[in-house]
């Protein structure tokens, strides 16, 4: 992290002003988005104190403060980041990796959604960068241990969507058994087909789910209610919703299942995960939806599954490659085996709308904004996905030459004898640390501070070997 870098986050003594705003309270209050499945070990103990506090303290004048927003964020998000001053250039799409560098060198905080690569290379130039919103569940977009070793924290929106892509899944589950997609196409080209061959009930169906997480499990409760019975399969052993079983390997469920759905996200384990060998694995006559990620999928695996009968019907959300923004990009110059998929019978194809609905999109934009003005405001990391969360008890305006200092370090021995070395001038009032891998993360709230002295505490973090990004709020 060049100094460049630092310079636009330190305080600068001349352009100081304490600014006071309600506002933040106002957009409608934090919460903070905690996995019912995750480990989180840090409990928001001063959460209800921070929620009561009458006045929240900025750290400084955030006007200075600037926002990328690509893939159409939505409007809820917009505003909370607009209402606290902040400088906010937003664009429809995501923006060719060219484009994306010269716009990113520029500014503090980048919005994304599931389609802008944030790759060690786009983030090298982000000089100025503190913080990443992926306003989606998936991160797989970002190169989030890297960005971490640069200091750079990154949230997403760990729920949000995830109704909505269980109602999509199970909509298509009867979508396909009924093959509604090709009789509305022919209606559309003027044909009555009234057929019953090859059409079937959902009740009394086995579907089976690959990722039993938040997605999965909620599908697991709707197809229940729909009659039909759940298998799944997870790499890690879930209790079980309604009468649901997991099923100890993949193999099993593929077996078993007359509808099979993906619910896993993007790793070097999921690439490929259903390709030749596991359609063959498949019943004769079962169906296919995948609304995880394009990788996890061999598509022409799938596309000779579809043709030999093997699999009686398929939906697809996702692909490998996805255009960037809307228009006729869906070819095959896109993926080469776009012509092909498209001339199969009972498939659906939809433009990776899993969690694009009003309610998703609103609750994501108010989740994942909230979050990164809490993290530029105030320094805390409470569900970042690659950062270790840290949180204090807001500072107040009863305090008024307190001064926090957030300080982002390489996890090695000796960084917090130096930190308090430098601090212990001051009477620190809270302190609180953690480390995840080779990043840590020490913020500590200090009073008695000069206003002349600040800048002195910040360059003397930042001289300590180990540091990563010093920033000093009050
Ligand atoms: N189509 C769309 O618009 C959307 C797609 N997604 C995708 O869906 C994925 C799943 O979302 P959530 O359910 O919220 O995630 P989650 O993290 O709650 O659940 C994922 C589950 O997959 C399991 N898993 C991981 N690797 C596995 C493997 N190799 N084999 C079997 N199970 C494995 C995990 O243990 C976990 O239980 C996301 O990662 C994202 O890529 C998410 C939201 C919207
Ligand atoms: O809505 C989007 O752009 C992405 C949805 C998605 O795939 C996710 O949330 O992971």
């Amino acid at each position: 992290m060049g100094s460049e870098a630092r310079d636009i986050v330190a305080p600068k003594l001349e352009t100081i002003s304490r600014t006071v705003s309600n506002s933040f309270t106002k957009a409608g209050s934090f919460s903070y988005s905690i996995s019912p499945t995750s480990t989180f070990h840090s409990p928001p103990s001063s959460l209800e104190a921070f929620r009561q506090s009458a006045k929240q303290l900025k750290p400084f004048d955030t006007k200075d403060i600037k926002v990328l927003l690509l893939e159409n964020v939505n409007q809820t998000g917009r505003d909370i980041l607009k209402e606290q001053g902040y400088q906010v250039e937003f664009y429809k799409s995501s923006l060719p990796e060219d484009e994306l560098i010269e716009k990113i060198r520029d500014v503090h905080v980048v919005g994304i959604r599931s389609k802008t690569k944030l790759t060690s290379r786009v983030l090298r130039e982000a000089k100025n960068l503190i913080v990443i919103g992926c306003f989606c569940i998936g991160t797989n977009q970002v190169d989030l241990k890297y960005a971490a070793s640069q200091g750079i924290a990154v949230f997403n929106s760990p729920f949000s969507n995830s109704r909505s892509v269980a109602e999509l899944v199970i909509g298509e589950i009867i979508a396909l058994a009924r093959q509604i997609g090709d009789r509305s196409n022919e209606m559309h080209a003027g044909t009555w087909n009234k057929v019953s061959s090859g059409s079937w009930e959902i009740r009394g169906k086995t579907l089976g789910i690959i990722g039993y997480g938040h997605i999965g499990s909620q599908l697991s409760v709707l197809a229940e209610a729909f009659g039909m019975s759940v298998i799944y399969y997870d790499v890690v052993n879930l209790m079980a919703l309604g009468t649901a079983k997991q099923v100890s390997s993949l193999e099993d469920l593929l077996s078993g299942a007359d509808f099979v759905t993906l619910h896993v996200p993007e790793s070097p384990e999921t690439k490929n995960m259903i390709g030749a060998k596991e359609i063959e694995q498949m019943k004769n006559g079962s169906y296919l939806i995948n609304a995880s990620r394009g990788s996890v999928v061999d598509i022409p695996a799938l596309i000779e599954g579809m043709r030999s009968r093997k699999i009686a019907g398929a939906a697809l959300d996702v692909y490998p490659n996805e255009p960037a923004g809307n228009g006729d990009y869906f070819n095959s110059e896109l993926n080469t085996w776009g012509d092909d998929l498209r001339k199969l019978k009972n498939i659906i194809l939809t433009p990776h709308i899993g969690g694009s609905t009003e309610e998703a999109q609103s609750a994501i934009g108010v989740e994942v904004a909230s979050a990164l003005v809490r993290y530029v405001n105030e320094g805390a990391t409470l569900a970042s996905v690659n950062m270790p969360e840290v949180n204090l008890r807001s500072l107040t305006m009863d305090e008024p030459n307190h001064v926090r200092v957030t300080f982002i370090h390489r996890n090695v021995p000796g960084v917090l004898r130096s930190v308090n070395k430098i601090l212990g001038d001051h009477n620190v009032d809270k302190q609180m640390t953690d480390s995840r891998g080779e990043v840590a993360y020490l913020m500590a709230d200090i009073s008695d501070v000069n206003q002349n002295e600040i800048k002195a505490i910040w360059a003397d973090l930042e001289g300590i070997s180990a540091c990563i990004r010093t920033r000093v709020l009050y």
